[in-house]
């Protein structure tokens, strides 16, 4: 999904809280039927302004509110000179209340208004106004047909505050969902636009407030926040007197046989994300390639726990998991991070013997699964976890009572109280190997910094992100150690000014 700028609000409310709002601005004097007109002006300029030259609108209309809102824009279009028609999926009679005196106000203009067929020719920008927040269950005929009439037309499509067919709460595609190319969204942004299958459904978000009133909006406690570069930290300034010693140590432990190179990513990215210090226990027949590739790294043989209970107490931050394996050798490296009492970020095979109760992690510790490794760690299938993913990464917060970084398109990050964050940055060249592992290493380095943990993993996937943005003009293909340089400059451009 992309929107056209970074001025959308943070707060992020499930379907339930702006249909709230909706009725709160209602009771405080605003009628129902004049925010549905301030939404169709909204909406229709939007439309105007990015099919300038479409001349034609068919509006796909429901029987709900949202379908009010489509008939409503088909009114502004037809006075506009737009050839226009709306096609309602069930019978018009069964409109109510708003819905129903903006399809009156549509016919009194002279809208052409028909039963949806099959058959039916699509012309000019489709306008779905099919469901908005008021879905509930799978998308049910002869509505699911409709759907996939839009989405085989080949025509442009804008959709009414969702996407057809898009749970407003966690973004699954209810059976059939509409694809759109534009969307509106009114009153307050949904989460579900923000996380799983919607970001294939969403194309561009637009919002409009429909000028709501800031307190009645200020008082709803949204259940997520964007992240957002204002609400981020800084990465902490360094005074002209500073040394390595005072920019935390970084200590990768990871890369069994044949996996070395993931460790090594985490390593490269802790280093070119500012740590002061980073060293990686690793595989003996690692360590030439190590030393070759990133010199300024100390690595070290780890053999056996012994040799990392030795270096235990110079460590600031552990990054455990990448290539780490799951055998014997991974189990007992495993077991002395799990006690050390500096700040840790579990990822890769740490979360797979996490998950079969090899060894438990410590609270507060960061956790970066992806959906594979998560659906592990909670017992469910991948599937099922990306059906929600908020409630998976809230669920994997409280269950270990720590920051959980759930990786994927729409990355959120959760903690044991009930905080959310979501990633609305990133570009699909970021699905390849080892990001994963480079974001694991700018996490701990930033904690090694100074951030508190919870700062690192959204400032980590906020900056992660944008750098996967930053180099997906040059195309597919994107190795991950690419990543780090962008990295770099990214939390250059973020670094505290000097006082
Ligand atoms: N006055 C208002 O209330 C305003 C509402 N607005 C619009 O109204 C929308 C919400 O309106 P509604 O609450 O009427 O809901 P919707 O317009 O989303 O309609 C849902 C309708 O579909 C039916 N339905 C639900 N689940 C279904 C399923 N699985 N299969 C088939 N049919 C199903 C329900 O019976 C309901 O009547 C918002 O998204 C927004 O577009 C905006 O115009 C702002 C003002
Ligand atoms: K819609």
């Amino acid at each position: 999904m992309r929107h056209s700028s970074d001025d959308l609000p943070t707060a992020l409310y499930s379907g339930a809280q702006v249909r709230a709002l909706d009725a709160r601005l209602i009771a405080a004097g605003t009628p129902g039927f004049e925010l549905m007109q301030r939404a169709a002006h909204a909406i229709w300029r939007a439309l105007r302004r990015r099919w300038p030259d479409a001349g034609a609108v068919t509006v796909l209309a429901g029987h709900g509110n949202n379908a009010g809102d489509g008939y409503l824009v088909a009114t502004l279009a037809l006075r506009a000179g737009w050839k226009v028609r709306v096609l309602a999926v069930i019978e018009p009679q069964c409109l109510q209340d708003d819905a129903a005196l903006a399809r009156d106000e549509a016919l009194a203009a002279g809208v052409e208004v028909l039963a949806w067929q099959k058959t039916h020719a699509p012309q000019g920008v489709l306008v779905d106004a099919l469901f908005g927040t008021g879905l509930s269950g799978a998308v049910r005929e002869p509505y699911a047909a409709a759907i996939e009439w839009i989405n085989g037309s080949g025509s442009p499509v804008l959709a009414v505050d969702i996407p057809s067919g898009i749970s407003a709460d966690t973004g699954e595609a209810l059976g059939a969902a509409v694809k759109a190319q534009l969307t509106v969204t009114l009153i307050g942004l949904k989460i579900g636009l923000f996380v799983g299958q919607a970001l294939d459904h969403v194309g561009t978000l637009l919002f409009d407030d429909l000028q709501a009133e800031p307190a009645i909006v200020a008082d709803q406690q949204p259940v997520a926040q964007r992240l957002a570069g204002h609400l981020l930290p800084r990465v902490p300034v360094r005074q002209p007197t500073a040394h390595k010693g005072q920019l935390g140590h970084v200590l990768v432990v990871g890369g069994d046989h044949g996996t070395g190179g993931a460790a090594l990513l985490s390593a490269q990215s802790a280093l070119r994300s500012g740590a002061g210090m980073v060293s990686l226990a690793t595989r003996a027949e690692h360590l030439a390639a190590a030393q070759t590739r990133l010199p300024e790294v100390m690595s070290l043989a780890a053999a056996s726990a012994n040799q990392l209970h030795e270096l235990a107490g110079k460590v600031s931050v552990w990054v455990v998991g990448p290539g780490l394996g799951q055998g014997a050798w991974a189990r007992s490296l495993l077991s002395v991070v799990s006690i050390s009492s500096s700040a840790q970020v579990w990822d890769a095979d740490a979360l797979n013997l996490l998950a079969a109760g090899a060894v438990n992690i410590a609270p507060g510790q960061v956790i970066t699964p992806h959906p594979g490794e998560a659906a592990r760690l909670l017992g469910i299938s991948t599937r099922e976890l990306q059906a929600d993913r908020p409630a998976a990464a809230r669920a994997l917060a409280q269950r270990y009572q720590v920051i959980c970084v759930l990786k994927g398109a729409g990355t959120l990050v959760a903690d044991p109280h009930g905080r959310l964050l979501v990633c609305d940055r990133g570009d699909p060249v970021m699905a390849g190997a080892g990001l994963g592992d480079v974001l694991a290493g700018l996490i701990g380095a930033l904690i090694a910094q100074g951030c508190t943990p919870w700062q690192a993993a959204g400032l980590g996937v906020w900056v992660h992100a944008g750098a996967g943005e930053y180099l997906a003009a040059k195309g597919n293909g994107l190795a991950a150690g690419d990543l780090c340089d962008a990295i770099r400059h990214l939390l250059q451009e973020r670094a505290a000014c000097p006082k």
